[in-house]
């Protein structure tokens, strides 16, 4: 599919080099080709405390918008806890710098319950003032010790269930695109820009 004729490309705005490198490797992948040209930024972007995931993820791109001057994409993961209602959700990149992976799971040393599940919250907006769209992908699994890799984040303590028993940080990086919470969230986004490509154009224009 050649690519529509945008004044921009939309730009990813993250300040995670990781977390791009994924994002690479999924767009390369998969069936359908995303109708847009995409680039990257890094702009570590403030995030709302004491909001729910949606709302940070909303603003958060609502900022970007701003920031780039015309269409974004921005992430925002969180790893939730079924014990703790939820937590550590979006707060995770402070959970884990402060207490590493063995305070991840010290976190669930009174609770009988290890499950969690891995959300992605990927945001797209035309550009400064225009909608924000939401595309929420998730990934149940458990809280294991550590095992694997150890170059991003809290993957070697998620045992997704579909994983017959390896942590992210274990699997191949396509085993783990395939059933990430970033995989899915990217195919709904990628799904959606194909259906609305001109509606989406003609927003940023
Ligand atoms: O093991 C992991 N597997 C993943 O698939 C994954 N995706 C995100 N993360 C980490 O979870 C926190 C999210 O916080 P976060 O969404 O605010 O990200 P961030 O601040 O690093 O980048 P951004 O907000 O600039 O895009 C950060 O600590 C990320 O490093 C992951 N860790
Ligand atoms: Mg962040």
């Amino acid at each position: 599919m050649s690519k529509r004729a945008m004044p921009q490309p939309i730009v990813f705005v993250t300040g995670n080099a990781k977390k791009l490198e994924e994002v690479k490797q999924i767009l390369a992948s998969g069936a359908e080709e995303l109708p847009f040209e995409v680039t990257s930024q890094k702009v570590d972007l403030p995030e709302l405390q004491g909001a729910s995931c949606e709302e940070i993820a909303v603003e958060k791109c609502r900022l970007a918008a701003l920031e780039v001057k015309g269409p974004v994409m921005c992430e925002d993961t969180s790893l939730c806890y079924h014990a703790l209602k939820g937590l550590p959700g979006p707060y995770i990149k402070w959970f884990l710098q402060s207490l590493g992976h063995d305070g991840l799971n010290k976190l669930l040393a009174g609770y009988e319950d290890k499950s969690a599940y891995a959300q992605c919250l990927f945001t797209l907006c035309a550009g400064p003032g225009k909608e924000v769209r939401v595309f929420d992908g998730r990934t149940e699994g458990k809280i294991v010790e550590a095992r694997g890799p150890t170059d991003f984040g809290w993957d070697p303590v998620f045992e997704p269930s579909e994983s017959g028993g390896q942590t992210f940080a274990e699997m191949s990086k396509e085993a783990k695109n395939a059933i990430s919470h970033r995989g899915r969230a990217l195919q709904l986004l990628r799904t959606w820009l194909v259906n609305h490509a001109e509606t989406f154009a003609q927003e940023a224009a």
